[in-house]
């Protein structure tokens, strides 16, 4: 069944789960796609484990528009989010409508994600008004990790719990359809769940989030540059992929392959005259 902004609303009226994943590229968005996954993002994470960055600043635009593209050609059903890449909403209202717009046009988006709460809460609204569904993003917000000094838990003390509260209800009033939780305690995000008619995403924010989401290369064991506490591998693909990698090396080296059934052949006739 195809999944829309409605689709994710109403998950959380009929208390359905919601699952997501991040993918980059047609082929992985498919294999989701025919999976069931609800909803595929396309996050700007693609910094960490598509172009090997230490962190989601360097990601631009255009990047996010070439993924997105590729990744809405795999997917029938999910629905797609793409990120909104760093200083392309924090300068004005303006160039969130603007780059909003673009991934919709440009990067066949479903909706668009962006990080913070309040303080972006006038370009949610002015993008939602112009018909681009907006999923926001609280608690540990990866944009600001110079802001964060560090990849921390968020919402600990009383005051910035209060402050993540206070955000959700404000993304929620600018037009939002969902928010993502990251790295945030499990009972502040089970609070925040339960005072928004939005449904809340959580990543390393506990089972009582109406949906979840994972980087997939996490969950498939194929990233080792940092593995965050609230990563299950469902698969160790990154050990498959290297095994068959060495296993292709040392068929080379030695001649095994290829082998008569991965050749083409031509009439002897044919090459002799060639000689
Ligand atoms: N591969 C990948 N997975 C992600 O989940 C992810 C990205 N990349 N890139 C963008 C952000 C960065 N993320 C991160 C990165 C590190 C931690 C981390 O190391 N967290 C500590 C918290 C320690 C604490 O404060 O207690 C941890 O041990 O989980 C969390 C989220 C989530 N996002
Ligand atoms: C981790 C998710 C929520 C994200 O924003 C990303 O993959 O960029
Ligand atoms: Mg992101």
């Amino acid at each position: 069944m195809k999944n829309t902004v409605t689709t994710f609303k109403s998950a959380k009226e009929s208390n359905e789960k919601l699952s997501m994943l991040t993918a980059y590229d047609y082929s992985t968005a498919k294999l989701m796609d025919e999976a069931g996954i609800n909803g595929i993002l396309v996050g700007d994470s693609l910094g960490n484990v598509v172009l090997g960055y230490e962190d989601t600043l360097s990601v631009t635009m255009e990047d996010m528009i070439h993924h997105g593209r590729a990744v809405a050609r795999g997917a029938k059903n999910s629905l797609v989010v793409v990120d909104m890449p760093f200083m392309s909403y924090q300068t004005s209202v303006y160039d969130a409508v603007k780059n909003a717009g673009r991934l919709m046009k440009e990067g066949r988006a479903g909706a668009v994600k962006l990080e913070g709460g309040k303080e972006v809460s006038e370009a949610i609204n002015a993008i939602t008004n112009a018909g681009i569904p907006v999923m926001a993003h609280l608690g540990l917000t990866p944009q600001s990790i110079n802001a964060f000094g560090g990849f921390k838990v968020q919402g600990k003390s009383e005051e910035a719990a209060k402050k993540l509260i206070n955000d959700a209800k404000a993304v929620e009033e600018a037009g939002a359809f969902a928010l993502v939780l990251e790295c945030v305690p499990e009972k502040l995000a089970k609070l925040i769940t339960e005072s928004i008619n939005i449904p809340t995403i959580g990543i390393g924010a506990g089972k009582y989030c109406d949906g979840q989401i994972l980087v997939y290369q996490d969950m498939l064991g194929m990233f080792s540059d940092f593995t965050p506490k609230f990563v299950k591998k469902y698969a160790d693909i990154g050990s498959v992929m290297k095994e068959a990698f060495k296993e292709y090396n040392d068929e080379i080296n030695k001649g095994v392959f290829p082998s008569g059934e991965h050749t083409y052949k031509i009439d002897d006739e044919v090459i002799e005259k060639l000689y």
